[in-house]
């Protein structure tokens, strides 16, 4: 299905269909993929269709909306509900939004399964997906604003992966902020690394500045010490998928070279997320699930076979960033500095 809005990364329309735009063809090709049950969103996340961490989570909650949308009694509904969580939470471990996001679903059924009559429940569940999303929206824009006055002055920018609209369904996270100094004069240059092995910054994070009229020069994952000893980077902003309670943060793989190479040359190095990507339930780094993926996407590139025959790979599609790492969390609520205490 052609694209019919700008980037949107979703569409749920009056039909109940769960329009996806799919990001595996970006930017070459702006198509829409349609959901109308549970299945078919859990093997659009697992198979990164749509991907970011909080996007996940909102497309998440259509999915359970799906799973739900024709059950006639509590009791189908109860078993459905469950058996939709039960898939969805399986897609992908690292991104603690997911989580986030049924865990809210769950707790509309455990507070209205004895009140509310079955269609206002799902009903209920429905309107509970719009509000996550409407509510990232939201998030975004506050983080856009708080990132864009701490990091004033710093007019050379490089981010990594893609946070923008691609991943969260609003402006962004990190990306947000990046599109919010742009909005306000506030930046020169964005550097954007490809991010092997999917490259969303190649594809997607440069397909964004670009609709947005951003400057940016893509540059290789491997790259980013030597941006730093020329001095062409002030600052370093990047997402997060899951926060411990110490400010340790898992990210897309790369982010703790980023990291450290910032400590050493003493470029600030920001994390923006929205709450939600906060997982008070862990301490720290050690209790954070790491997803590995397929060697496949390791061996080729582009979709094209670079390794030969018989090769193996490794694919953390995450690594862990200390604390001591990270300059400032920014979320909707403002800016946290080290040492975190969530
Ligand atoms: C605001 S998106 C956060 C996070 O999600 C991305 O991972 P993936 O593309 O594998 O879903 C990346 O780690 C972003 O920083």
């Amino acid at each position: 299905m052609k694209s019919m809005d700008g980037y949107s990364p979703i569409v749920f329309n009056d039909n109940d269909e769960l329009l996806m735009l799919n990001q595996l063809l970006l930017p070459k090709e702006k198509l829409y993929v349609k959901a109308r049950d549970v299945d078919s969103v859990c093997k659009a996340i697992k198979d990164m269709i749509v991907r970011g961490a909080p996007l996940i989570g909102i497309v998440a909650a259509f999915g359970v909306y799906l799973g739900v949308r024709e059950c006639a009694s509590k009791d189908e509904l109860l078993g459905r509900f469950n058996s939709a969580v039960e898939c969805l939470s399986k897609t992908r471990p690292t991104a603690v939004n997911l989580f986030y996001a049924l865990d809210r679903m769950k707790a509309v059924v455990e507070d209205k399964i004895d009140i509310l009559p079955v269609y206002k429940l799902i009903k209920k569940l429905r309107a509970t997906a719009f509000t996550i999303w409407e509510e990232q929206k939201q998030q975004d824009e506050k983080i856009g604003q708080f990132g864009a006055n701490f990091l004033k002055g710093k007019r050379r920018i490089l981010t990594h992966c893609n946070t923008g609209s691609l991943a969260t369904g609003g402006i962004g996270t990190a990306l947000g902020i990046i599109k919010t100094m742009h909005r306000n004069g506030m930046l020169d240059i964005v550097y954007v690394d490809e991010t092997r092995p999917y490259l969303q910054g190649a594809r997607l994070t440069a397909f964004e500045l670009k609709e947005e009229g951003i400057p940016f020069k893509i540059v290789t994952d491997n790259s980013c010490g030597m941006l730093a000893r020329y001095g062409l980077v002030d600052g370093v902003i990047v997402g997060a998928d899951r926060i411990a309670r110490n400010g340790d943060t898992a990210n897309k793989i790369g982010t703790y070279c980023l990291a450290t190479m910032c400590k050493r040359h003493n470029i600030t190095f920001v994390v923006a997320a929205p709450e939600s990507t906060i997982d008070r339930n862990i301490a720290s780094a050690e209790d954070i699930p790491i997803e590995e993926r397929s060697k496949t996407e390791v061996l080729n590139c582009g979709g094209v076979r670079i390794a030969p025959n018989g090769s193996e790979a490794l694919n953390f599609s995450f690594d862990i960033t200390d604390s001591e790492l990270i300059d400032a969390i920014i979320t909707e609520k403002g800016v946290y500095r080290y040492p975190y205490e969530f």
